[in-house]
């Protein structure tokens, strides 16, 4: 069963669909509608398609009402189901920002995952929509598990299911996650209005056999809702299978620009997902590409991780970009220009650049997908970034971490998840590059004030403040540029803050730490041998921030700290005596 209402996914009912036709599997479960809405089909006495709240949303081009089934006539048959999905889903798409996928590959020789794996990525479009109520029964039967898998079988406990949604539906208009999660909040909320608390009701106090049946039921939804993502991980895993339009299968060379830290880590993903992938690193120092090429290590930024055989590194440019169909730029913010004018003429219109560089260029307060363009002197060159939360040495380890690739193409985005995701590496799309830009380059300066207030050993409150001071300058600022809420929220934004903010293996960070216990700046940079990106941004940041009219008090003074012009102590004092307001 479908209950479709504002803001369905589209891509999963598309799929769904798709599923359905070309699987020849028709979904089990039989339930039907009170007709209440009128747009129900029982149909061959196998599925309901319930569109009664499917006003589309006024997201991404989106009209009211579009995909609305007709009112009047109840409808029959499988084409005509099939067809309805198809309509709402291609109304719904022309929002979509391209497509989860679940591309992940098995660490070796491009294998695609098995059953049992991660649940797809999502589209950023796809994460906005959370507001969806999809119920996924239908999806488990497409994919050939039927709901008894769900340790319920009969058609009566789906029609009680349908209920139970529908009660989750009216009272709950803000459901979070796919597959109705939020199911078990709305019927407990009910519960608790038909009943009220215990105490004034006269129920058994608490730990009586009524809790304990309560608890019990509580537990079988959340299996439930477990299960069903699991199931909806797999469904859309099958409907990959196979997929000839994978950008990693049809990939056979990617240069990376940048031999640091990043530049390694993401040259070891894409060599990890494909073991005939060419993946070439355009470095400056011949010694280092002396060690990548005969002892397979990055010895200056990395020296703990063996890198894959099919990674190898060059100070030629030529031989690096030809023949490459992606490349991924690692160079830090401030010298990309140059290095890119440098090389513009050996790089074809057609090279996909995907950006992992966070920052802003202090000369022109550009976003690196601003300054890609610019650099090669090519406007509307293909870019992509790739941003947030995610030490290149946890990458490295393999550890769980999730990233979200933005394209003003969507199948640009979609095609660095094919590349680059994997069984560790969770790979998000939207569009949104501006919000996924200015919230990776804004929090590098915010982690800098977070080092201060730690180095400064100001504690726990005053560092939580300060972070949820600097998440609302950044929203602030990064909103009135045109930055999407929804992004700003997710791993570029709210991930990536909270990440560097609180983690010392960041560099940022620890050049607020250093600054806050007393050290001068020109020391500090003096003893890095990597990029602190915040320390150029700040004054981007500011300058920005002068140009949009927004008043950013915390990022204002990281950059007064950092241009020598206010002691962390004196900023403190300052921040403290500012007017108390409203929050905003
Ligand atoms: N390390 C990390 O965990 C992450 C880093 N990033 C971003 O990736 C970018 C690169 O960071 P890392 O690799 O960590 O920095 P890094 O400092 O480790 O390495 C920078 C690389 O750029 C090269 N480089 C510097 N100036 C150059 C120039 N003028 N021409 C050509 N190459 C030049 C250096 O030789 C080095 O290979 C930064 O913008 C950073 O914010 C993004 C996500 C995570
Ligand atoms: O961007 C990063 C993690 O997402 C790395 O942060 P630092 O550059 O502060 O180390």
């Amino acid at each position: 069963m479908f209950k479709l209402r504002h803001g369905t996914c589209p891509r999963l009912l598309r799929h769904w669909a798709e599923g359905v036709r070309d699987a020849g599997k028709a979904p089990r479960s039989s339930v039907q509608d009170g007709g209440r809405h009128g747009g129900t089909s029982n149909l061959s006495g196998t599925l309901l398609i319930d569109i009664s709240e499917q006003t589309a949303t006024t997201q991404g081009g989106m009209s009211e009402g579009a995909g609305q089934q007709d009112q009047s006539e109840p409808q029959r048959g499988e084409a005509f189901r099939i067809e309805t999905v198809l309509h709402s889903g291609d109304q719904l798409r022309r929002g979509d920002a391209g497509a989860a996928d679940s591309s992940a590959v098995d660490g070796e020789v491009g294998s695609r995952e098995q059953e049992g794996g991660p649940l797809p990525a999502a589209s950023e479009h796809h994460q906005e929509q959370r507001g969806s109520v999809v119920t996924l029964e239908s999806v488990s039967a497409c994919a050939g598990d039927g709901p008894e898998s769900y340790g319920e079988t009969s058609e009566g406990t789906a029609s009680s299911k349908l209920e139970r949604t529908d009660s989750a539906v009216h009272k709950s208009s803000e459901c979070s996650e796919p597959g109705g999660l939020d199911q078990r909040q709305a019927e407990t909320s009910q519960g608790q209005e038909m009943s009220g608390p215990s105490e004034s009701s006269g129920e058994p106090p608490a730990g009586g056999p009524e809790e304990s049946k309560e608890r019990s039921r509580d537990s079988k939804h959340v299996t439930a809702a477990w299960e069903t993502l699991v199931r909806w991980g797999r469904f859309w895993r099958n409907l990959h299978k196979g997929d000839v339009t994978d950008a990693l299968t049809r990939t056979s060379k990617i240069c990376v620009f940048g031999g640091g830290s990043f530049g390694t880590a993401m040259a070891v993903m894409l060599a990890r997902n494909k073991a005939s992938l060419d993946v070439v690193m355009l470095v400056r120092d011949p010694q280092l590409v002396a060690s990548i090429n005969s002892n397979h290590l990055n010895t200056r930024y990395m020296p703990n991780h063996p890198l894959p055989p099919n990674v190898r590194a060059t100070t030629d440019p030529a031989e690096a970009i030809e023949g490459a169909q992606y490349a991924i730029h690692a160079v830090p913010v401030q010298q990309s220009a140059a290095f890119l004018k440098s090389i513009a003429l050996l790089i074809p219109a057609s090279l996909p650049i995907v950006s992992v560089s966070k920052g802003l260029e202090v000369s022109t307060l550009e976003t690196m997908a601003e300054l890609i363009p610019r650099a090669l002197g090519r406007k509307g060159h293909p870019v992509a970034v790739l941003s947030g939360p995610s030490f290149s040495v946890e990458l490295m380890d393999k550890k769980p971490t999730g990233l979200v690739a933005a394209s003003r193409d969507p199948e640009l985005a979609r095609a660095c998840q094919q590349l680059l995701a994997s069984k560790y590496l969770r790979i998000n799309t939207t569009r949104d590059v501006l919000g996924v830009e200015m919230a990776g380059a804004l929090k590098n300066v915010l982690a800098i004030a977070a080092g201060i207030v730690e180095g400064m050993g100001l504690g726990n409150n005053c560092m939580a403040a300060l972070v949820a001071q600097g998440c609302a300058e950044i929203r602030w600022l990064a909103e009135k540029m045109g930055a999407k809420p929804a992004t700003l929220a997710g791993l570029s934004g709210t991930g990536d803050i909270m990440l560097t903010c609180f983690v010392s293996l960041s560099r940022n960070r620890s050049v607020g730490v250093r600054l806050g216990s007393g050290e001068k700046l020109d020391d500090i940079l003096a003893s890095m041998s990597q990029v602190a990106e915040g320390v150029a941004t700040a004054g981007a940041v500011i300058a920005l921030a002068r140009k949009y009219r927004v008043s950013m008090p915390v990022l204002t003074a990281v950059a007064r700290i950092l241009e020598n012009e206010l002691t962390p102590k004196k900023a403190v004092l300052e921040l403290m005596s500012l007017p108390q307001v409203e929050e905003v």
